[in-house]
């Protein structure tokens, strides 16, 4: 793929620059036309769309149909609808001011949602249209500018993004830039408004630390290790099917991915039977999870699972140069493992267990920094909730996975070490807006 020479970068952002200035306000009905645009274009491609998610992460037609296009085509139907709603100021009672102004007291006061301007969108490898679209369309929505970064891990994807956004937007309004690391750091030395990331916690310090020097206001969307935990009162049937949708799709590349079981000693035989028999039925070939990113990826799964000090219970074969490992789990795993390290983001299940439910808090807490997501399993909902009040992470969920990420009602983001600020809906129009309050005196 080509990369966009460094002057051009600066081009981009210049002819941002210059718009911005020239015509600060884009009205609502330019942002909605926009929309409305990329809506259209994005069907247009959507053909193209899959082809390149299936050359880069080997990603059936289905999902990319249902977690990459179908998301975003929603989001910008749900922004469509709601838009108007969100961006009328919201009129607040006037409040006397304890100087004296003459008499000059407030007659109308209200907070106006206001556009940053020029926002930089970074993308990752995992859902790599999704995760740069969706941020777009409440950056465009709210009446910002954009560039927009996809991952270069994905240049199928990335190209087809590019084709996309060149042919919705002019580049006075959004512009894909290409690149690695090299092109990242000339766009963070640039003087953007606000910056919204997602990836790794590692590349969010240097996104943050970058965007200090023009304190810019940031947006990270990071990930962690999301345990899944299962109660001895749970339905294993349900937590065992739910752990194997959860961990193994798109090979286990998903921020919000269950990333390793905690389950009650007294019942980890009997789900971990119910995990494999799943497994087996679903993944029973190297390659049946679709494929890791690289094969350096494929490489250092390989080197924890050698490491482990667990059993390897099912799978654990691999196929470096094509990408592919077997969906594996690993069991009679402790938290000094070193599949207990780091996130894992690949297709490894480590199973750990626990012996009295309330100390199950301080192991999670204890261990890693907050995940971007906890899962439940209990039939007892009130110690479900009990549970999500004493573990921090991003969002929960109980009984069930994956399932926030999907609701435009709710809102989307990590806590601490899996990031800071939320997306998703009237969440994702909020973020990328000032709130201004104006007052006008009698
Ligand atoms: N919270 C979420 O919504 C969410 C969603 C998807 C992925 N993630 C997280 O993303 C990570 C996986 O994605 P990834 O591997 O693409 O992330 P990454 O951090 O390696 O890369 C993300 C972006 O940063 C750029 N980049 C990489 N290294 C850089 C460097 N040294 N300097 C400057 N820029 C650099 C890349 O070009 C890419 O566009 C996981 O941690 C996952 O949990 C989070």
């Amino acid at each position: 793929m080509d990369y966009t020479p460094l002057n051009k970068i600066q081009d981009a952002f210049d002819i941002q620059t210059k718009a911005l200035r020239e015509q600060k306000l884009i009205d609502i009905k330019t942002r909605k036309s926009a929309l409305n645009t990329l809506h259209a274009t994005i069907e247009k491609y959507a053909n193209e769309i899959c082809s390149a998610l299936s050359e880069d992460l080997g990603k059936s037609e289905l999902l990319v149909k249902m977690t990459e296009i179908g998301v975003v085509l929603e989001e910008i139907n749900h922004y469509i609808k709601n838009m108007d709603e969100w961006a009328k100021p919201q009129v607040v009672p006037n409040f006397p001011s304890p100087l004296d102004y003459k008499g000059r007291a407030p007659v109308q006061s209200f907070i106006q949602h206001e556009a940053f301007g020029i926002v930089y969108i970074i993308g990752p490898f995992n859902y790599p249209f999704n995760l740069v679209l969706s941020p777009l369309v409440g950056a465009i929505a709210a009446g910002n500018r954009a560039i927009i970064k996809p991952s270069e891990a994905v240049p199928h994807t990335a190209k087809i993004i590019e084709k996309i956004v060149s042919e919705a937007f002019a580049p006075q309004h959004v512009a894909v830039v290409q690149g690695g690391r090299e092109e990242n750091e000339a766009l963070l030395k640039l003087p953007f408004n606000m910056i919204f990331f997602t990836g790794s916690p590692a590349v969010g310090k240097i996104v943050m630390k970058a965007a200090s020097e023009h304190l810019a206001p940031v947006v990270l969307e990071l990930g962690g290790k999301s345990p899944f935990i299962v109660f001895s009162d749970a339905d294993l049937e349900r937590a065992a099917d739910q752990v194997v949708q959860g961990r193994f799709t798109n090979s286990g590349q998903t921020c919000i991915a269950p990333d390793y079981v905690l389950v009650d000693s007294s019942v980890k035989d009997a789900f971990l039977k119910k995990v494999i028999e799943k497994v087996q039925h679903d993944y029973p070939d190297v390659g049946s999870t679709g494929k890791v990113v690289t094969t350096t990826q494929v490489k250092r799964l390989l080197s924890l699972i050698e490491r482990t000090k667990g059993t390897v219970v099912y799978g654990g074969g691999a196929n470096p140069e094509a990408r592919t490992l077997q969906a594996t789990v690993v069991d009679g795993v402790d938290w000094s493992d070193s599949l207990m390290e780091q996130e894992l983001f690949g297709p490894v299940l480590p199973i750990l267990t626990f012996k009295n439910a309330e100390d199950v808090p301080t192991l999670v807490n204890s261990h890693h920094p907050n995940p971007l997501a906890a899962y439940y399993f209990t039939n007892d909902i009130e110690n479900g909730k009990r549970m999500a009040d004493l573990i921090a992470s991003g969002d929960a969920v109980i009984n069930g996975v994956m399932l926030q990420v999907v609701s435009p009602y709710l809102a989307f983001g990590g806590i601490g070490a899996s990031g800071m600020g939320e997306y998703h809906g009237r969440s994702g129009y909020d973020v990328f807006t000032h709130k201004k309050s104006i007052v006008v005196a009698g």
